[in-house]
């Protein structure tokens, strides 16, 4: 199957000389079309490094970085706003909605520059919240607004979805109902979906698990069998 993701020797380094931090040191990777992965390592060891250049937001220092057939180390920066815009669905740690604005008017924020975008009522209904779409963020508990922080990352109808830390500032509960609704992005939408996290046992729902070590990576392991989020310690 084609690849998502291909890097071949991505290296990144940050400021110069005795002061030179080598946050990459050479990653070869490929990330499957279709894949849920979870990339876990210790702080420091490069994750965010790595999802900020595939995700078109940083630049690598040498070395290649393919979405699809395309080389994101090579493209201009008007290109890679083009494609974050197009393809890459971004989910953080501490929802970033915008407080004046409802469900559906944050989730609107991004339908009305999408190229190809789904309906509102129909993003907020997949993350369990067709409800809810006149709340504000204030009103909604944490795991609510992280739903609401996926149905805007998906409503565009992306092609990879990139989570960083999804479940790090909720309970075992609402954080297992978010990594249900990333499931289902997976399994519905067929969207590629790469999760960062310290929560070591989500890698338990991936189809592959990278571990990262001192800007390189360390294994890559396949699970046979995949848990369910219920089915994961806390
Ligand atoms: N903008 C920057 N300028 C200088 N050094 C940086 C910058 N961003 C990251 N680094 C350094 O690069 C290395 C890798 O950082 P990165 O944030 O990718 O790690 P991480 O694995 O995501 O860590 P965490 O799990 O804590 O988020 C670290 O040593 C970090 O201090």
């Amino acid at each position: 199957m084609a690849n998502t993701f291909t890097t071949k020797g991505l290296t990144k380094t940050y400021g110069e000389g005795a002061a030179a931090v080598h946050a990459l040191r050479g990653v070869d990777l490929e990330i499957p079309k279709g894949e849920i992965v979870v990339l876990l390592g210790p702080s420091g060891s490069g994750k965010s490094t790595l999802l900020n250049i595939i995700g078109g937001l940083d630049r690598a220092t040498s070395g290649q970085a393919l979405f699809e057939d395309q080389d994101l180390t090579a493209m201009s920066d008007r290109d890679l706003t083009l494609y974050r815009r197009d393809h890459v669905g971004f989910v953080f740690q501490f929802y970033n909605l915008m407080p004046s604005l409802t469900a559906r008017e944050n989730v609107e924020l991004v339908t009305e520059i999408a190229d190809d975008p789904m309906d509102v009522a129909t993003a907020l209904s997949m993350v369990g919240l067709g409800d809810r779409m006149d709340h504000f963020p204030a009103q909604m508990s944490g795991g609510e607004q992280q739903r609401v922080a996926i149905a805007r990352a998906i409503a565009k109808n992306p092609n990879v979805l990139f989570c960083d830390e999804p479940t790090g500032a909720l309970d075992s509960k609402t954080g297992r109902a978010v990594l249900h609704v990333l499931n289902d992005v997976n399994a519905k939408l067929g969207a590629t979906v790469l999760i960062v996290t310290h929560a070591a046992a989500t890698a338990g729902m991936a189809h592959r698990v990278i571990h990262f070590a001192d800007g390189a990576i360390r294994s890559v392991k396949t699970n046979a069998h995949r848990l369910s989020p219920d089915e994961i310690a806390w």
